[in-house]
């Protein structure tokens, strides 16, 4: 609180302000952050490891635009056909990290949830942006400060942590660690709000506010699945009407992807063992073996095969 009252006494000017961002990773959630990022009036640069990628990123975009485009615009085809094509001009796909970061304001990470892979990346990053840059990552459960130690710019370094589908949700959890400059966290959440996100404040803890609530009742789902009180269909009927949820916790660990839920839980657990809401989850686990990883895969909990739909 404190902390966020002494921030609020800075003031950004315009020219200030973050204007060019970098998303590097363009799965479920960096497309989702490049989408919103280039509605709300910014350059964005987004990057991935292959073209192929790259082109299902940018049709899932497409796809997403449309449908944000049919609600805002529901009597003006041309207006929906013209904020989707603008929103799209706004965003350049590239394979080269040097490239896009050679003059980016923001960079935010979306990439696999692996601390070794996300320190390789941030060495490479280091070493190419410029001064200025901020750096963020969108993790789900891995310490931001942990992340940071290897650059050599932890004062301009933060979370920034959006929720899927990103066109939907409304909240941003914006995280500080202890180096963060007071500019740089005033900036992350200033953007947060240019991109109409309400934004919410968390330590550096592990699953930060939503996740340390969500991802363990997600197990505790799966655990009552594996003893066999309930099926899946069942679980997710009684939260969803029980309780007012929009998804039971079998069709969010799907949306989320099951392979994202284990990389989250296995983490915790090897950092807390002693803890038993983060006990690693069998059935989970072997699912993931079994390439079933949700709805990205065409099977999870449940299945999304087009046969089947
Ligand atoms: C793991 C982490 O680190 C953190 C996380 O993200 S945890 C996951 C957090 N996310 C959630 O909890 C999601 C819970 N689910 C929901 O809120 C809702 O089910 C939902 C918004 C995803 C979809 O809503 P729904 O009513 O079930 O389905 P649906 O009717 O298809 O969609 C509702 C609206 O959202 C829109 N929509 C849904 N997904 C969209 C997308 N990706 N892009 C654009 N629009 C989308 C639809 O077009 C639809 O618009 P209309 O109301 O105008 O028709
Ligand atoms: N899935 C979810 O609901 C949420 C996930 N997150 C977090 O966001 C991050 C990304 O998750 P998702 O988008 O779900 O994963 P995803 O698997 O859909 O996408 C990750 C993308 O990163 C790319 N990638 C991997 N290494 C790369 C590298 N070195 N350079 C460039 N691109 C690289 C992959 O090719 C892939 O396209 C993770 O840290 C995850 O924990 C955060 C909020 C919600």
């Amino acid at each position: 609180m404190a902390q966020l009252t002494q921030v609020s006494r800075f003031s950004t000017s315009a020219a200030n302000m973050i204007k060019k961002i970098t998303v590097i990773g363009g799965g479920l959630m960096g497309s989702g952050i490049a989408q919103v990022a280039a509605t709300t009036g910014h350059k964005v640069t987004m990057v991935d490891t292959s073209e192929d990628i790259l082109q299902k990123s940018v049709k899932s975009i497409q796809a997403s635009l449309a449908r944000v485009g049919k609600k805002k615009f529901a009597n003006d085809e041309a207006a929906g056909k013209k904020f989707l094509e603008d929103a799209l001009s706004h965003i350049k796909p590239t394979v080269n990290i040097k490239e896009a970061v050679k003059d980016t304001d923001l960079v935010i990470e979306a990439i696999v949830e692996n601390m070794d892979v996300k320190h390789k990346l941030f060495r490479e990053l280091d070493q190419a942006a410029p001064q200025h840059t901020i750096f963020a990552s969108n993790t789900s459960s891995l310490p931001i400060g942990k992340i940071a130690e290897v650059t050599s710019r932890k004062d301009r370094f933060g979370g920034l942590h959006f929720f899927n589908p990103v066109p939907m949700m409304k909240l941003l959890e914006v995280i500080r660690i202890p180096e963060t400059s007071d500019e740089t966290y005033k900036k992350l959440l200033e953007f947060g709000k240019a991109m109409g996100k309400h934004t919410v404040e968390c330590k550096d803890t592990p699953g930060f506010i939503v996740n340390r609530l969500l991802v363990p009742y997600m197990m505790e789902a799966t655990r009552m699945l594996e003893r066999g009180d309930a099926s899946a269909q069942d679980i997710d009927s009684a939260m969803k009407l029980g309780a007012g949820y929009p998804m039971g916790p079998f069709e969010l660990a799907d949306y989320v992807g099951l392979d994202t839920c284990m990389f989250i839980i296995d983490g915790w657990h090897k950092d807390y063992p002693e803890n038993p809401l983060f006990k690693p989850v069998p059935l989970l686990q072997k699912m993931v073996a079994d390439g079933k990883l949700g709805r990205k895969s065409g099977e999870g909990f449940f299945n999304y095969k087009k046969s089947s739909m």
